[in-house]
């Protein structure tokens, strides 16, 4: 099981800013004609090898929450946003075309998208070993682990088309972790799997990224799961508008 920390406030533990990820005043504002929606973060600390997960009804912004912090989706400006000792939020102000946003998206962040988003002309060794071939960092001994602990041996040269649901999920988990990355994010990465497959891939995903002393952050609906397994949990809580406010709940020292 991942070895879990108290989330804190860099006010009061500011030697934290230099290893995890810290968001201060994250916003997002969507607008659609007459509806407008706005997201946001007062503040959020993620410290390396800790599991957070985000809960809140459908529609309350967990899938924004998890592209901005993934580098998907520019957080509004006076935001706050550092990984370690990258100023995210200065790179977003040099423009989405900025070369190192791309890099530091790709080095910093694992990702694992709710049905899997494997690439189906590549086998599953392939799918795990690109995100070390994006960075440039070919990692053969690394990969060939994360097969065997995520108990794909079987179908190392299989393509995804041919594999359950639970295996591409397993996949998925070993590619977000293959490039060693700093934060994996993970939209309801169990949602399509049945209850115990769930259990299996979450502690899986849960102790490999621990293990290398990655955090995790991931969305769920599922409140019992996340506390059986000893996630922490904030909630995002949608309030009457206009504008539709979601706002993040919680986190303190
Ligand atoms: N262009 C837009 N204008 C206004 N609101 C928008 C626009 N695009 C999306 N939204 C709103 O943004 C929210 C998107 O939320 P998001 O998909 O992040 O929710 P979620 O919590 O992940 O939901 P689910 O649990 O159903 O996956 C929705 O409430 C949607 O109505």
């Amino acid at each position: 099981m991942a070895s879990m920390s108290l989330p804190c406030r860099s006010t009061c533990c500011p030697k934290l800013m230099s290893t995890g990820l810290h968001m201060v005043d994250g916003r997002i504002s969507l607008s659609d004609g007459d509806r407008r929606f706005e997201v946001h973060v007062p503040e959020l600390q993620l410290d390396p090898g800790q599991a957070l997960a985000l809960t809140g009804a459908s529609g309350s912004g967990k899938t924004l929450v998890l592209e901005m912090l993934g580098l998907l989706r520019a957080p509004q400006g006076g935001t706050t946003y550092r990984v370690g000792n990258a100023d995210l939020a200065a790179l977003w102000q040099r423009g989405p075309r900025n070369p190192e946003l791309a890099e530091m998206r790709g080095r910093l962040f694992g990702f694992v998208p709710q049905s899997g988003g494997l690439l189906p002309f590549l086998t599953v060794r392939d799918n795990i070993a690109l995100p070390q071939r994006v960075c440039g960092q070919p990692d053969p001994d690394w990969c060939a682990s994360l097969i065997d602990r995520l108990g794909l041996g079987d179908q190392a040269g299989q393509y995804p088309a041919s594999l359950s649901i639970g295996q591409r999920q397993r996949t998925a988990i070993a590619r977000a972790l293959s490039h060693r990355p700093r934060i994996v994010i993970a939209d309801e990465p169990t949602s399509a799997l049945d209850p115990s497959s769930a259990d299996q891939v979450l502690v899986l995903l849960l102790e490999t990224a621990a293990e290398q002393g990655a955090g995790v952050i991931l969305s769920s609906h599922d409140l019992d799961r996340m506390d059986r397994h000893g996630i922490a949990r904030r909630s995002l809580k949608l309030e009457a508008g206009p504008p539709v406010t979601s706002r993040l709940e919680g986190g303190s020292c």
